[in-house]
């Protein structure tokens, strides 16, 4: 059974064949359209995102997931926020929502402008490349948690639920 995930970004694509490749599972990543904003601005718009990645991805194999991050106020404060969806053939559809933490306010104002997070955050943490690495969450929490780390955590509650309600893997 091939599983594919809505994104050649390589944190994403990692943390699915980390959960799944011990399973005996082949992943694959493929672009394609999220078709929402480049930074999505709230929870609804993310999981948005993530379904019609997902949607994207199972044009080419039996399982889709797709993994989406965006930024939602509570409140007056911005969060980081991360969504998973995962669609079967069968035409199961499975949603999973990550950690939430809190963003600097100095980056506020640069993603009212409509900046994406991956730009502002390697300005503010004088990294490069922070959105396919360790992310702003990583650099929010002392490499703590890695962005692959938070997806991961998606990942097992989205497979998790796909494995309750099939008959094929269930333990
Ligand atoms: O190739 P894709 O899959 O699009 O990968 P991406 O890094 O752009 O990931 P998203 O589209 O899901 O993320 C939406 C926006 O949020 C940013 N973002 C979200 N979480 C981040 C993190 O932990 N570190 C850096 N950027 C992050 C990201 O750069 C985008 O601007
Ligand atoms: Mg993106």
């Amino acid at each position: 059974m091939k599983v594919v995930v809505g994104s050649t970004n390589k944190v994403k694509v990692g943390a699915v064949k980390r959960i799944l490749t011990p399973q005996g599972y082949e992943v694959e990543g493929v672009d394609v359209l999220s078709q929402v904003s480049d930074q999505p601005f709230s929870d609804a718009e993310t999981v948005l995102g993530a379904s019609h990645r997902a949607q994207g991805a199972l044009a080419f194999g039996d399982i889709g997931i797709g993994l989406e991050a965006g930024v939602e106020y509570l409140n007056d404060q911005l969060f980081l926020v991360n969504w998973g969806v995962l669609k079967t053939k069968e035409g199961q559809t499975f949603y999973a929502g990550g950690t939430r933490l809190p963003l600097p306010d100095e980056l506020r104002d640069a993603l009212e402008d409509g900046i994406e997070l991956g730009d502002v955050i390697d300005g503010y943490s004088k990294r490069q490349n922070v959105r396919t690495n360790e992310g702003a969450i990583g650099v929010l929490t002392a490499d703590f948690v890695s962005r692959e780390d938070n997806f991961c955590h998606i990942v097992r509650l989205l497979w998790g639920q796909f494995v309750r309600n099939s008959n094929c893997c269930r333990k």
